[in-house]
């Protein structure tokens, strides 16, 4: 039977573009066939893999130019049974799509905050007095764009080519190296890899950040990115995601993680994954 993958739709996306890049990964290295499965929102496509609704979820976790994506994070810490199987990394690339004759006739720009995020200087320059509309994907507003010669969407130019939208301006991105790391999810164990993530609570006393981070470097662990998340209990309550490069199955590791349950309220290990190799590295 074919594996389903949840994404943030509709298609067209880059959580789609990443979803595709695993699917060929997939057929190519166990000749699974894959059925891709588009979601209204990241967290909804991770409830439906955390509900079994599908098999597998591909989400972003980070851009290199805004940082961390917090429905991702979120949602994995509330569902809580959910394992990183592999890490994707894609180069993004944002087009300016619009029926407008040209730039200077645009009102309104509508995209995906983070993507807005990713190009606010481009937009600062060309459209300073623009209205931006944040959506829920990059593709969501461009169903409705059709023959409005006012407005525009930030999006990828595979995007423009599915919808058949004229590209007004290309790589408006303001980095030119802006990538995103995507994470491939499922409820089976992680199969293992250089990478471990995971996230913990402290109690609130003093230094009981200190403790946790103490166990890593004790121990010679490398930590490659560490983020705080309000935990949504109250105010000044925090719970911390951590990267660690390192392999949970390794029996050092194993007893690192062991300690550390020991210097924390609440530890949620959500596995050790390698980096998927993509179609261009
Ligand atoms: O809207 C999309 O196209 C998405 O896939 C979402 C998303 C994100 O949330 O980070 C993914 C990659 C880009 O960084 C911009 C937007």
């Amino acid at each position: 039977m074919a594996v389903s993958i949840a994404h943030l739709g509709p298609i067209g996306t880059n959580a789609e573009a990443a979803a595709l890049q695993y699917a060929s990964w997939l057929t190519a290295s166990t000749g699974q066939e894959s059925l891709l499965c588009p979601y209204p929102s990241i967290a909804l496509s991770l409830r439906a893999v955390a509900e079994g609704n599908a098999d597998v979820a591909v989400v972003p976790i980070e851009n290199s130019t805004e940082g961390s994506v917090p429905a991702t994070l979120d949602g994995l810490w509330r569902f809580g049974n959910l394992q990183i199987q592999w890490a994707l990394i894609l180069p993004i690339s944002h087009a300016l799509l619009s029926q407008a004759p040209a730039i200077d006739a645009i009102q309104t720009v509508y995209s995906h905050p983070q993507a807005l995020a990713q190009c606010q200087g481009w937009l600062e320059k060309f459209l300073p007095t623009a209205q931006l509309i944040p959506t829920s994907s990059t593709t969501e507003a461009l169903q409705s764009l059709g023959e409005d010669a006012t407005s525009a969407a930030i999006s990828s130019p595979r995007a423009a080519e599915l919808y058949n939208l004229p590209v007004l301006a290309d790589s408006i991105n303001d980095h030119p190296d802006n990538c995103t790391r995507f994470w491939i999810l499922s409820q089976q164990p992680s199969p293992g890899g250089s990478h471990t993530s995971l996230a913990f609570t402290v109690h609130d006393l003093p230094g009981s950040l200190v403790k946790p981070l103490q166990v890593f470097a004790s121990r010679g662990i490398n930590l490659s990115h560490i983020e705080s998340r309000p935990t949504k209990r109250s105010l000044g309550d925090y719970l911390f995601f951590v990267d660690l490069e390192a392999d949970a199955r390794k029996p050092d590791v194993q007893a690192t993680l062991a300690e550390l349950a020991k210097d924390t309220e609440t530890l949620k290990v959500f596995g050790s994954y390698d980096i998927l190799p993509t179609a261009k590295s």
